[in-house]
C-alpha cells in the first residue's frame, strides 16, 4: 500500500550511525540534493514535462551503471550474505526501478530502445564513472559510501515531499514517482544500505576514515543535485 500525503515517514537514518554522521558533515551538499528545486517542482507539479522527461531518460541509463556498481559490490564482497546483500540490490534496480522508467517513457511514446540509444548527459557521465571509480579503486566501504546518497537520498526526499504541505498528489504527473521512493519496498531497501555502512565501518575501520569517507559522500551528494540540475536545465 502507498503511504499517504501529509504522514512523514521516520528517518531512516539511526542517530550516532555512520550514514546519519555523513549526511551532517556534508550537510550543505546534502541540502542542495534533496531540496533542488526539481525535487520542490516535481511535489507540486509544476516541474516542466521536458525536465523530467529528460531526467528519467538519463537515469534509466545512470541505472544500468549502478547495477554494474552493484555487481561490483557482489566480487568485491567477502561473505556470502553481502553477495547475496548486493544481488539483491542489483536485481531491485533491474526488475523494479527501471520498470518505472519504461512505463513512463512508454506513456510518451518512447521505447526502452530509444532510451538505451539516447547518449550520456555528462551529469550521467560523471555521477556514475565516479561511483564505479571510488568501488574499484577503494574497498567495499568506499563503494557503498559512494552508493548511499542515490540509495538513500530518494527515500528521504519521497518522504519529505509526502509529509510537505506544498505537495500536491492530486493530478500531479509525477506522483507515481513519488510513491514508488516512498513505498515501504524501496524504504527497505535504503533501511538495508543505512545498516550495512554500520557493518562494514565497523568491520573496515571506518572511524579512522571518516574524512575520507565524509569527501566520498559528499562528491556524491554534489553530483546527485548535478543530476537534478542537469534535468532542470535540459543539459547534454
Ligand atoms: C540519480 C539517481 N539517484 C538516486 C536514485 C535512486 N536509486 C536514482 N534512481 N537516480
Amino acid at each position: 500500500m502507498s503511504p499517504v500525503a501529509g504522514a512523514a515517514l521516520p528517518d531512516l537514518a539511526t542517530s550516532g550511525g555512520l550514514f546519519a554522521r555523513l549526511r551532517d558533515a556534508a550537510r550543505p551538499s546534502w541540502e542542495s540534493y534533496v531540496a533542488h528545486p526539481f525535487v520542490k517542482g516535481m511535489g507540486d507539479g509544476s516541474l516542466p514535462e521536458a525536465s523530467f522527461r529528460h531526467y528519467l531518460v538519463q537515469d534509466y541509463l545512470f541505472l544500468i551503471h549502478f547495477a554494474r556498481a552493484y555487481a561490483l559490490a557482489a566480487y568485491k564482497a567477502d561473505s556470502l550474505a553481502d553477495m547475496r546483500s548486493a544481488a539483491r540490490s542489483m536485481s531491485a534496480i533491474l526488475d523494479l526501478e527501471m520498470g518505472l522508467h519504461v512505463k513512463y517513457c512508454a506513456g510518451w511514446g518512447l521505447s526502452e530502445a530509444d532510451m538505451a540509444a539516447t547518449p550520456e548527459a555528462q551529469a550521467t557521465l560523471a555521477y556514475t564513472r565516479f561511483v564505479l571509480e571510488r568501488g574499484m579503486a577503494g574497498d567495499l566501504l568506499d563503494l557503498h559510501v559512494a552508493l548511499a546518497p542515490c540509495v538513500v537520498g530518494y527515500a528521504e526526499i519521497a518522504a519529505g515531499l509526502l509529509a510537505d504541505a506544498a505537495t500536491r498528489l492530486d493530478g500531479n504527473p509525477y506522483r507515481a514517482w513519488i510513491e514508488m521512493y516512498a513505498d515501504p519496498e524501496y524504504r527497505t531497501v535504503a533501511h538495508a544500505q543505512v545498516e550495512l555502512l554500520d557493518r562494514l565501518s565497523s568491520a573496515r575501520g571506518g572511524e579512522a576514515r571518516f574524512a575520507d569517507l565524509t569527501r566520498t559522500f559528499d562528491a556524491a551528494s554534489r553530483l546527485e543535485a548535478g543530476f537534478w540540475e542537469m534535468g532542470l536545465t535540459l543539459a547534454g
